[in-house]
């Protein structure tokens, strides 16, 4: 699904509200090597998620990191210090989105591993207060290729996936997680799988 590409190689896959793609964001090599350390270093957490009085470890693994803490699901996560990888990344970002005309900054990102196809992450808004009205959400893949699938809330057109190849950059704009969610759905054979969604957080006057 494309309707149309930037000169930038940005495929607008939605354009109101704003789902932009881009690819090759850091070289095949390197994002490969990134992909390995961070899976080597990083110390992948499986928090349990409490519904109707019983505890659930999430189906995959996360890590927190950044400037500042997170609340998710109603309980605080003290973020992990910035890996050089990921400031790497971060800045990798940063200036693609500026050369497109996106001037924005990110303070923390949420990183999840999907070991194998069975890992998955339900569906979902990234829209908790501290991420402000309009939320800019910078999704960066890494290793296996699986679809995010997104479904409208007013239902008004039918659901659909969008592809998330190695090295790529997927843009949720203003406007994605009032009118979306999204999920990542199980899969039967597939590989390793790391996602950076980079956010920004302002501290809540109760913190
Ligand atoms: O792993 C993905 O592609 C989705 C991650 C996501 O939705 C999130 O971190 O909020
Ligand atoms: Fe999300």
């Amino acid at each position: 699904m494309s309707l149309f590409t930037h000169d930038d190689g940005g495929e607008v896959l939605l354009a109101s509200p704003p789902l932009i793609r881009y690819s090759a964001l850091l070289g095949n090599t390197e994002a490969t090597a990134i992909l390995d350390r961070l899976d080597a270093e990083l110390d992948w957490q499986r928090p349990s998620l409490r519904l109707y009085g019983r505890e659930h470890p999430i189906p995959r693994q996360q890590v927190w990191m950044g400037d500042v803490g997170y609340r998710y699901s109603g309980r605080r996560f003290a973020p992990d210090p910035w890996h050089p990888c990921v400031l790497a990344i971060r800045d990798a970002v940063q200036r693609r989105l500026a050369d497109s005309g996106v001037g924005t900054r990110f303070n923390s990102v949420l990183l999840n591993r999907y070991a194998d196809g069975r890992d998955r992450m339900g569906w979902h808004s990234d829209d908790e207060p501290e991420l402000g009205d309009s939320p800019l959400i910078a999704a960066v893949s890494l290793g296996n290729d699986r679809p995010l699938r997104f479904r409208w809330k007013d239902r008004h057109a039918p659901a659909f996936n969008v592809d998330q190849p190695h090295d790529s950059l997927l843009l949720m704009g203003a406007g994605v997680q009032a009118r979306l969610e999204h999920s990542l759905p199980s899969r039967q054979r597939q590989g390793l799988r790391i996602s950076l969604t980079f956010r920004w957080i302002t501290p809540l006057a109760t913190d």
